[in-house]
């Protein structure tokens, strides 16, 4: 399995995690517990970090620390993981990390709370212009009639993003008497109507709402979508919170709308550029900022500090992947009993894959009796690792969908219902111009990966170590001139599984050696009678 590249498999060295953001101790505690040496590093530069990071596993970070391809270049072959202690990936390059194989965590619901609360604090505090008549106030100046709030009782709010954050805020604002409306295009019909919102157009949010709020990721989609124009069609004197990101407004614009008067108020967490030790906005009158303190309770921190080490140590001890942003859950439970079987599926991928060389069209995964039981997407992961192995040496079961994407491989997942001859099969058909080659393995007492028949011939085979695959004609002497020749190179045979087609027809050879065949004694093997292929095997 060494390569695989799933946590817990390969590791063999101490494994290693940097925390290079402010987090909560109990992160530290957990990996330490769990045996992971753990190093604390805040405030590096990209370069201070790429001088380093090749020596970790893990990297624990929150938003202050950005994860580019760069630093990834510097951070293999190590680096196998990154856990965002909070929620948005935005500061990491997420697909980099996939094409490099490494896995990208987040936490996504450990500050959901924390966050929501301070979209709400925002809110009251635009409302009631709450730190400028403290400043005002502790400045001595008694300003009483200069503060004239408005009520949010029965206000319109408009939320930009529905999801976990979103929800939360309509729950409170419903608490405080707001009718509220949200402009989502995932939020379905249904959870519209069990959350109590009004599932809206932007154009028609914008025109109804007293309040803004926004609750997205920030996406392609979804920079600057309170552009120039989307200010210009909101309702005059409205209030807009964002403890989003930073890119979702245009910060010129609602400068320029705030300066107007057409905008009332503006409260913001988070800002175009961090850390926002200046802005363009900063000044602006009706601004209140806060330093992208969404997450920065204390429950929240515990929460999302002790989750990420959780996440993080499962994956590297144990290969469990929980809340992954870039390859599917599996679980920490579920990892030890699929370990066996994505062993099985690489093994089968790497042989099919030597075999049939780099000209791979379609890559099919079939899994029967009780590999139908469980979670298909790994062992797929690794076969596709197994096979591109043979073409690629930086593959693992991370980026091994993306590859084989990029290089427009079909792949197919089937599950067979019912049981054939084994309890547990599972098949692997590569299509290349020439056709189709299919290879299917079970395991021996639920753990031993087997070949059970290779491109339609029986054949029983452990595939490890160096091997020859060789087919010939079924005829006497064959295994006599084998065994001379590999005399001759020195060749030890370890293991020798033969099947045949029909007696006298096609045969197949499985030869495990103990020395590496090289191209003279693969070339003299071609060489014999009725010899038809010989491939030598690695795996
Ligand atoms: N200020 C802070 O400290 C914090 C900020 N955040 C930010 O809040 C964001 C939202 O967090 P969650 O609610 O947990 O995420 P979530 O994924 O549960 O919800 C995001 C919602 O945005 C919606 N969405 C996506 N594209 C959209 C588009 N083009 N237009 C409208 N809606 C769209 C999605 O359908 C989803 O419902 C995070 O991505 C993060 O950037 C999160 C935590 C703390
Ligand atoms: O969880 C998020 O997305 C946040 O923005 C929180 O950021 P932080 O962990 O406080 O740097």
């Amino acid at each position: 399995m060494a390569g695989l590249g799933l946590g817990g498999i390969q590791v063999t060295n101490a494994v290693k995690v940097l925390i290079s953001d402010k987090m909560d101790p109990r992160a530290a505690a957990i990996f330490r517990d769990r045996g992971i040496e753990v190093d604390e590093k805040t405030g590096l530069s990209p370069e201070e970090l790429s001088a380093i990071i090749g020596d970790y596993d893990g990297l624990a970070v929150r938003s202050s620390t950005r994860v580019s391809a760069a630093v990834m270049d510097a951070a293999l072959p190590r680096l196998k993981v990154i856990g965002r202690a909070g929620i948005g990936v935005d500061t990491i390059d997420v697909p980099a990390a996939s094409a490099r194989g490494i896995v990208v965590m987040n936490t996504p619901f450990g500050n959901s709370i924390t966050t929501a609360e301070h979209a709400i604090a925002m809110l009251f505090a635009l409302a009631r212009e709450i730190p400028q008549a403290d400043q005002s106030t502790q400045a001595g100046k008694w300003e009483k009639n200069r503060f004239m709030g408005v009520e949010l009782a029965g206000k319109t709010l408009g939320l930009i993003g529905c999801g976990n954050i979103g929800s939360i805020v309509a729950d409170r604002a419903h608490g405080l008497k707001m009718k509220v409306a949200a402009f989502d295009p995932f939020l379905s019909p249904e959870r519209a109507v069990e959350l109590g919102v009004d599932k809206v157009e932007l154009d028609e949010l914008l025109a109804r709402a007293d309040f803004i709020t926004l609750h997205t990721p920030l996406t392609d989609q979804t920079r600057g979508i309170l552009s120039r124009e989307a200010l210009a069609r909101t309702k005059k004197g409205v209030r807009i919170v964002n403890c989003a990101r930073g890119g979702l407004i245009d910060e010129e614009a609602l400068k320029d709308g705030l300066e107007t008067g057409h905008v009332a108020g503006a409260a913001l967490d988070v800002f175009a550029k961090e850390p926002a030790t200046e802005n363009p906005l900063f000044g602006t009158p009706g601004l209140i900022c806060t330093p992208h303190l969404g997450a920065s309770t204390n429950e929240a921190q515990v929460n999302v500090a002790i989750q990420v080490a959780e996440q993080m140590a499962d994956y590297l001890l144990l290969g469990g992947i929980t809340n992954a942003v870039n390859v599917p859950s599996l679980s920490a439970e579920e990892a030890p009993r699929l370990k066996p079987y994505m062993a099985l599926a690489e093994k089968l991928g790497r042989l099919v894959g030597q075999v049939v060389g780099s000209e791979v069209r379609s890559i099919d995964v079939e899994v029967e009796g009780a590999a139908a039981e469980l979670n298909i997407k790994p062992i797929t992961g690794a076969v596709l690792a197994g096979v591109m192995r043979c073409w690629s040496d930086t593959v693992n079961m991370v980026n091994a969908p993306y590859l084989a994407k990029e290089r427009g491989i079909t792949v197919r997942e089937i599950r067979n219902d019912g049981e054939g001859d084994y309890h547990t099969l599972v098949a692997v058909t590569v299509g290349t111009a020439g056709g189709k080659r299919r290879v299917e393995g079970t395991l021996f007492g639920n753990k031993a990966p087997r070949l059970v028949k290779i491109f339609g011939i029986p054949v029983e085979a452990d595939l490890s170590g160096q091997m020859a695959y060789i087919v010939n004609d079924d005829a006497p002497g064959f295994i006599g001139a084998l065994g001379t020749a590999m005399g001759r190179h020195d060749v030890n045979i370890a293991t020798f599984n033969l099947g045949r087609r029909e007696e006298g027809g096609e045969a197949v050879a499985l030869v495990a050696v103990d020395d590496p065949i090289n191209a003279q004694l693969a070339g003299e093997l071609r060489d014999l009678s009725g010899v038809r292929e010989v491939v030598p095997l690695s795996f």
